[in-house]
Formats: structure tokens, C-alpha cells, sequence
């Protein structure tokens, strides 16, 4: 049997890497859609036997149910988190949902670092300076993150990847994760980490408890000019309480690789269109503000990785076995 698979959100940067992995073989057929799934584009999947979705595409119990509905068995998502499927719809319904566990975190930590020495050495501003013969150092001023204090609330796998970069720099590294294990850092709790850490760095999964668990209260526990790193979920952090905070310059830098409405904005050119987001317009106004378009996954590596497990994730479903990746 051939399993036909509708790719949603579909961006040229991946058609390569997923050609090679279905090169030679004619098990998978996979026809791409540009358009992100969701309720409206859902008509789309009918008589393909699976989907496969992204971070901002759409897999609510409304959709799931449209889903079942044309025979899609199958969610196969090319992405670590899944905090956008109904799992218990996709049950309900039994549809399987299969993700990619793991796939170069070390490409998310070193995305992370980037935005750190970019908002503390100012590269970015430096870059530009030059082009127009400016040499002057005022407004550059940096400081070394050799023994300083940085807190990474949750230590899975990126978490760790961002440890051992941190571990380079000597600098002192708090970890908060209810399932922490000891290693080359100081295990504590959230309040404590907020309190003492210079830098903050969020690398735990989007859920009901860690809804913005950077809000307001948060900011009040924190040391005054902090710099607060979020490359894991945007609805981690309450985008109000940020410009709040950085208005008091309670917050220093502010470094964004997600945003929570980021599935209105990220992944498409929409220079051409007016900004109907104010609270993201007011963040990219601020000079200590840094936002990257979801592109921490971004590297050679990591594009293999996506298609290589997504394809066989496909390949083990379509031949009735156990589903190494699949999610409950
Ligand atoms: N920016 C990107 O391109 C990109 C790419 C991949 C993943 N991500 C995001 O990064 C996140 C982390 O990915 P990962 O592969 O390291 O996941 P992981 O599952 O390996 O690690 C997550 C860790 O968070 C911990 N955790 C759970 N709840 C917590 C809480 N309330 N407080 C503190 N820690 C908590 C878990 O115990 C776990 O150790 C994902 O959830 C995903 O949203 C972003």
C-alpha cells in the first residue's frame, strides 16, 4: 500500500532535504501545500492518508475532527514540540501523531548564544555602524558573561546542549526542571533562579502551567537589567509584561526567536503589508530588543534530521509497526 501524505505549510528550504530521503522509494507519496492547516484549508487533506504539519499549523479538536472525517489516519509532525495537536481528539478519533523528538538541539542552543552575544557585545548595531565609516564605541559596551550566572529553566535536550556551551564561557549556570538530574550546573527552584541570574534562558515545553510563566510577578524577582532569552514557545512569556518591563529597564535585553502570535507573522514575507500586531510593532521598536523569525531549527543539520525521522515516522506507519516517535 502507498501512503499518500499531505504536507502542509510547505517552504522551499525543506523540498530538498525531503527529496533526498524519499529518493528511490515509492512507499511515500507526498503532495505539498503551501497553506498552513487549519479549519478552513482542512478540506485539503481529503483522501490522503496522513498529514504533515509544522509549528504554527493548526491541529485543534475542530480540525482533528475534519481530519477523521476524510480518512486521515496519521499527524506526522516535522517538529519537536506539540503543544498545537489535541492529543485526546487525534485519540478519540485514532489518529496516530508522530513528532520529531529530537533534532539538533545543538543547532536551537548555539541560535540561543547567538542572540546573546549579539544583544551583549551589539554586532548587530556595530555591522551597521561600519558600512557608513562610523568607528565611534559609544552605546557598544558589553560585558563578559565569564563567570556570570545564567539560568535555564528547563534541562531536556537543548537545555543540556546550552549547558555546554555555557560551561565554555566559565560561567555559572542555574538549571530549574522539575525532572533535573546533577551535572556540570546548580540545580534550584524558579524563584531562586529568577532572583540570583543574570541572564535567563527558556528551553521548557509550552503547557497549561508554564503559560506565561514570565509575566509580571516573574519580572518583580528578577535582577534589574536582565537579559531573558526565549528560543522554546512564545506563550512562555507574556509579551505585555516585556514592554512593561523593558520601560522600567527592568529587563536589559530581550532576545526572541517565538513569539505567542508569532503563527499571524512568522515564516512569510509580509514586507509588502501593515504591521496589525502593536504589541509586536512596540517590542521591535525597542534598541535591546532582538527577535529572530523561528529560526533557531534552522541549520543544514537539523533540515536532514526533520526529514529523515519525519519520512520514517511515515515508513513505519505505513507498515504497521510500532511507532518509534509517536506522542500520546
Ligand atoms: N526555536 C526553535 O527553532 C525550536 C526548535 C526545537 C524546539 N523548540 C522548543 O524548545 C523546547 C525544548 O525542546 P527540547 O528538545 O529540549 O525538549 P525536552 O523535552 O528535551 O526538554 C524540555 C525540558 O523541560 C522540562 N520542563 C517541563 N516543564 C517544566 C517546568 N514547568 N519548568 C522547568 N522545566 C520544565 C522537562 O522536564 C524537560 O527536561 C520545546 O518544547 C520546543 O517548544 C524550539
Amino acid at each position: 500500500m502507498q501512503l499518500t501524505v499531505a504536507l502542509f505549510s510547505s517552504q522551499k528550504y525543506e523540498h530538498a532535504s525531503f527529496d533526498a530521503c524519499l529518493n528511490n522509494q515509492t512507499r511515500i507519496k507526498l503532495t505539498r501545500f503551501e497553506q498552513s492547516l487549519d479549519a478552513k484549508s482542512a478540506i485539503l487533506s481529503q483522501g490522503f492518508d496522513a498529514v504533515c504539519v509544522f509549528v504554527n499549523d493548526i491541529v485543534d479538536k475542530t480540525v482533528i475532527e475534519q481530519l477523521a472525517q476524510f480518512g486521515v489516519k496519521c499527524i506526522l509532525l516535522r517538529c519537536a514540540g506539540f503543544n498545537n495537536v489535541d492529543l485526546a481528539a487525534a485519540n478519540a478519533h485514532n489518529i496516530k501523531v508522530c513528532r520529531v523528538p529530537a533534532y539538533s538541539p545543538e543547532a536551537v542552543a548555539e541560535h540561543c548564544v547567538a542572540l546573546m552575544l549579539t544583544l551583549n557585545r551589539k554586532t548587530h548595531k556595530a555591522y551597521n555602524r561600519i558600512r557608513e565609516d562610523n568607528f565611534d564605541l559609544n552605546g557598544l559596551l558589553g560585558f563578559n558573561l565569564f563567570k556570570k550566572t545564567i539560568g535555564i529553566i528547563g534541562c531536556g535536550k537543548i537545555g543540556l546542549a546550552l549547558v555546554n556551551i555555557l560551561n565554555g564561557f566559565d560561567a555559572n549556570v542555574l538549571v530549574c526542571d522539575p525532572y533535573a538530574v546533577p551535572g556540570n550546573y546548580t540545580i534550584c527552584d524558579l524563584d531562586t533562579l529568577l532572583s540570583q541570574s543574570d541572564v535567563i534562558s527558556l528551553h521548557c515545553p509550552l503547557t497549561e502551567q508554564t503559560h506565561h510563566m514570565i509575566n509580571e510577578h516573574a519580572f518583580a524577582k528578577m535582577k534589574q537589567g536582565v537579559m531573558l532569552i526565549n528560543t522554546s514557545r512564545g506563550a512562555l512569556v507574556d509579551s505585555k509584561a516585556c514592554i512593561g518591563a523593558l520601560k522600567t529597564k527592568k529587563l536589559g535585553y530581550l532576545g526572541l526567536d517565538v513569539y505567542e502570535q508569532e503563527s499571524e507573522l512568522f515564516f512569510k514575507d509580509r514586507s509588502d503589508e501593515i504591521m496589525q500586531d502593536d504589541v509586536f510593532s512596540r517590542l521591535v521598536s525597542f534598541p535591546n530588543v532582538l527577535v529572530t523569525g523561528h529560526q533557531g531549527f534552522f541549520t543544514k543539520e537539523a533540515l536532514s534530521e526533520i526529514a529523515q525521522i519525519t519520512v520514517n515516522n511515515a515508513l513505519e506507519f505505513a507498515n504497521n509497526q510500532p511507532l518509534s516517535n509517536e506522542v500520546k
